[in-house]
C-alpha cells in the first residue's frame, strides 16, 4: 500500500481567532514495506501529518492518496483498518478485564469468526512477545507492557501500514530496545511502518527513509545518511561525531547507526572490535 500527501495543508479551528497552521504544504510518499521514521522539534505538525494517512484528520487544502486514488472518497472503517494508527500513550485505551479480551476487540468488531479472532489475538501477543500476559488484566502490567498490549489491539485488525505516534515516550531502554525489536519484526513480516519519534538514536536505528518536520514543513526527506550526512544539526551525536572525523581523515564512511559509528571510529583508531 502506497500513501501519498500532496501538498497538504491543516488549519486547526480555521476561520476563527484561534487558527492554527499546523500543515502548510506537506507532500511526501510512503512507500511499501519501509520503515518512514518523522521527526521534528515539538509543535512541528508530527502528529497531525501521521492522523491524515488514515484520515483521521481532513487535509484543509491538498490531496491524500491510497495507490493512486483518491483516500476521501474511500471507505473510512477500510482505510482505518489497513492503516492502523497508535497514539501517543495508547494504553490509556485499554478497558477490558484481561489482555486477550482487550486485543480480541477490534477484530472481533470487524465481524471475523470466533477462531481466526483467537489466531489473531495469539499471534499478535506473540510477535510482541506478550503471549504470557493474555490472561491478565491489562491494569496490573508494567507501563512497557501495556503499551504493548495496546499496539497489539491495533496490530490486531491486520493493518498494512502501522502508524507509531512516539511508542517509546516514557519508556525505560529495555522497554524501548524491545519496541525497536518489534519495528524490525514488523518490517520483515512486511508491514510498512510509520515511526514518529523526538530520538534521533532511535529512529538511525529503524529508519529507512526519514522526514524531518519544522514548523509544519517538510525539512529534509531521504535516506538517513543523506539527511544526516546533509546538515550534521538534524543528526544524532554520534553521527555529528563521525561526520566531524570524517572531515579530516578519510576512510570512516557514513556510519548513521550507533554501533556503526563505534565500528568505523574504533577502526580509524586501529582497533580490533
Ligand atoms: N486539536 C488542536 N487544536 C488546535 N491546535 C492544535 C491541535 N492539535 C495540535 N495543534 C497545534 O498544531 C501544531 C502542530 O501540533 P502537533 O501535535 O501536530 O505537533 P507535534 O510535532 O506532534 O508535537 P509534539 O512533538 O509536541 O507531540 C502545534 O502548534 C499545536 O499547538
Amino acid at each position: 500500500m502506497r500513501i501519498e500527501l500532496r501538498e497538504v495543508r491543516h488549519v486547526y479551528s480555521p476561520g476563527t481567532p484561534f487558527a492554527v497552521e499546523a500543515l502548510g504544504g506537506v507532500s511526501l510518499t510512503v512507500e511499501p514495506g519501509e520503515v518512514l521514521g518523522v521527526i521534528g522539534g515539538t509543535g512541528s505538525g508530527k502528529s497531525t501529518l501521521v492522523q491524515h494517512l488514515n484520515l483521521l484528520l481532513l487535509p484543509t487544502a491538498g490531496e491524500v492518496l491510497v495507490d493512486g486514488e483518491s483516500a476521501i472518497s474511500m471507505n473510512r472503517t477500510t482505510l482505518r483498518r489497513r492503516v492502523g494508527l497508535v497514539f501517543q500513550n495508547p494504553e490509556q485505551g485499554l478497558f477490558a478485564p484481561t489482555v486477550e479480551e482487550d486485543v480480541a476487540f477490534a477484530p472481533r468488531r470487524l465481524g471475523l469468526a470466533e477462531d481466526e479472532v483467537l489466531e489473531r489475538v495469539r499471534e499478535t501477543l506473540g510477535l510482541l512477545d506478550a503471549g504470557h500476559l493474555a490472561g491478565r488484566s491489562p491494569f496490573a502490567l508494567s507501563g512497557g507492557e501495556r503499551r504493548r498490549v495496546a499496539i497489539a489491539g491495533v496490530l490486531a485488525m491486520g493493518p498494512e501500514v502501522l502508524v507509531l505516534d512516539e511508542p517509546t515516550a516514557g519508556l525505560d531502554p529495555t522497554a524501548r530496545a524491545d519496541l525497536m525489536g518489534l519495528v524490525g519484526r514488523l518490517k520483515d513480516s512486511g508491514v510498512t511502518v510509520v515511526f514518529v519519534s523526538h530520538d534521533l538514536d532511535e529512529v538511525a536505528e529503524v529508519a529507512d527513509r526519514i522526514c524531518v518536520l519544522d514548523r509544519g514543513k517538510v525539512k529534509a526527506l531521504g535516506k538517513p545518511a543523506d539527511v544526516f550526512y546533509d546538515d550534521p544539526s538534524l543528526a544524532p551525536a554520534t553521527v555529528r561525531v563521525a561526520a566531524m572525523v570524517g572531515e579530516r581523515r578519510s576512510g570512516i564512511g557514513r556510519p548513521v547507526r550507533y554501533a556503526e559509528a563505534l565500528a568505523a571510529l574504533r577502526g580509524l583508531m586501529g582497533e580490533v572490535p
